[in-house]
């Protein structure tokens, strides 16, 4: 796998570090993920193909293990608070000093600097902070985050990811390391560039949910059929859009032109009218095989089924049966092999990693005080 070799320490955090840490583990990496001793319970659901070992942090001697596993490995992917790595005495400049081909992943919501660097959020505050979220919810509604994906995963975890990689890569021809200062801010603002970069074109003219792709098109929009179920409609070029009158059988000659804004609303109450009339299904059998660009809106449930997903098998089914989706994207020659066995206890790991880091028998057996909690995940809600 392509990042088979390459060892990772992962500080335990809450969703974007443990994503991280998945997506390289997915890849080939050998990710450590060091969890606290009185933790009865991880938290750690995107744990697949990881190991763990519980340190305590707050003892000088869980630090100098830390240590020694980080200076032995190639990245360090650390998710905390702005300034307690340097706390602990782990900081960039301790480790970079005795690894000077680390890469240090430091994975936050604000950024190593600025006024917000130190305070503490989560995902909606970073995605107030880029700007998206402003342009986000149906219009005249309030801003709507899109659950946590935007700043914990697509900018946070996998721009970490990325940035890792890159700095993987930099590291083949230099032979150093760096630091990687993973803003979540700033990685959801990037994914959005679209949204900066297109606004010269007069895409985001509009209040929000009013324009073309933010819900304030008919023809970009999801409808409801007449099961209680819904379809995604994103007709948006006119070849496109004359398929999907077809579909619906409505003659272009009764209705208001594709683009004319102010008649949105009134075509809207059309094409709400008309999926109505029939199920998802049926639907389905009028579009599948058409280029009206109208596809189902799948429950996580069914995604595995849909034909499309199970040819290609875009989602797996671990050991215990979960599904989820498959790693992404899918390489010809060295693809991920995305562990399906259990996730680790915390702690299961530590005795096997402390002794292939060449640690003592006497300093490990200090260490396996803590007996592992032979927990998987319970219902929280
Ligand atoms: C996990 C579910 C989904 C959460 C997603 C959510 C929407 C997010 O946006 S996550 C992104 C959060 N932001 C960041 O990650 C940015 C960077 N990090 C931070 O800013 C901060 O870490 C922080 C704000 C997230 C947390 O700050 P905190 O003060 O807690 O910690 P830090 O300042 O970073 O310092 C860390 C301290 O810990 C010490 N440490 C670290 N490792 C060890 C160790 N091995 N041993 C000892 N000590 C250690 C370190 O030294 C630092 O100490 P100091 O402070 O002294 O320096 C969650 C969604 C719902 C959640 C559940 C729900 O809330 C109910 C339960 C609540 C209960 O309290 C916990 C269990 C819950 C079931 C809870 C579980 C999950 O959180 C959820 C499922």
């Amino acid at each position: 796998m392509a990042l088979a070799g390459v060892r990772v320490i992962e500080l335990a955090g809450l969703a974007p570090a443990p994503f991280c840490g998945m997506i390289l583990a997915d890849f080939g990496a050998r990710v450590i993920r060091i969890d606290r001793t009185k933790m009865a319970m991880t938290v750690d659901t995107q744990a697949r193909g990881k190991q763990s070992v519980a340190l305590n942090l707050k003892s000088p001697k869980g630090v100098a293990v830390l240590k020694k596993l980080c200076v032995q490995s190639d990245v360090v992917l650390e998710p905390y608070r702005k300034g307690v790595m340097e706390k602990m005495g782990l900081g960039p400049d301790d480790l970079l000093k005795e690894n000077p081909r680390l890469i240090y992943a430091r994975l936050t919501g604000y950024g190593q600097s600025g006024s917000y660097a130190k305070a503490a959020g989560h995902d909606i505050n970073y995605l107030a902070m880029s700007g998206l979220l402003s342009m986000l919810g149906r219009s005249s509604e309030k801003p709507h985050a899109p659950m946590n994906l935007m700043a914990d995963f697509a900018g946070g975890g996998l721009m970490c990811a990325f940035g890792i990689v890159l700095a993987l890569l930099e590291r083949s021809r230099s032979g150093q390391g760096q630091i990687i200062d993973v803003s979540m801010v700033e990685g959801a603002a990037y994914v959005g560039s679209f949204m900066w970069k297109s606004r010269s074109i007069g895409l985001w003219n509009h209040p929000r949910g009013e324009n073309l792709l933010d819900g304030g098109a008919p023809f970009y929009d999801t409808y409801r059929t007449s099961d209680g179920k819904y379809v995604a409609v994103g007709a948006i070029e006119p070849q496109f859009y004359q398929q999907l009158l077809q579909g619906l059988d409505l003659d272009p000659a009764d209705l208001p032109s594709q683009m004319s804004v102010s008649d949105w609303p009134k075509l809207r109450h059309t094409f709400t009218h008309v999926f109505a009339t029939k199920t998802r299904a049926e639907w389905g059998q009028i579009f599948d095989g058409t280029d009206a660009c109208v596809t189902p809106v799948l429950s996580q449930d069914e995604v595995v089924s849909h034909p499309h997903n199970r040819v290609r098998g875009s989602f797996l089914k671990d050991a215990q049966g979960e599904i989820s989706p498959r790693p992404a994207p899918v390489l010809s020659r060295s693809p991920a092999e995305p562990s399906l066995s259990r996730d680790p206890f915390i702690g299961e790991h530590t005795h096997s990693v402390l002794q292939e880091y060449g640690f003592e028998k006497d300093q490990i057996e200090e260490f396996l005080s803590v007996v592992y909690v032979k927990k998987t995940r319970k219902k929280i809600f």
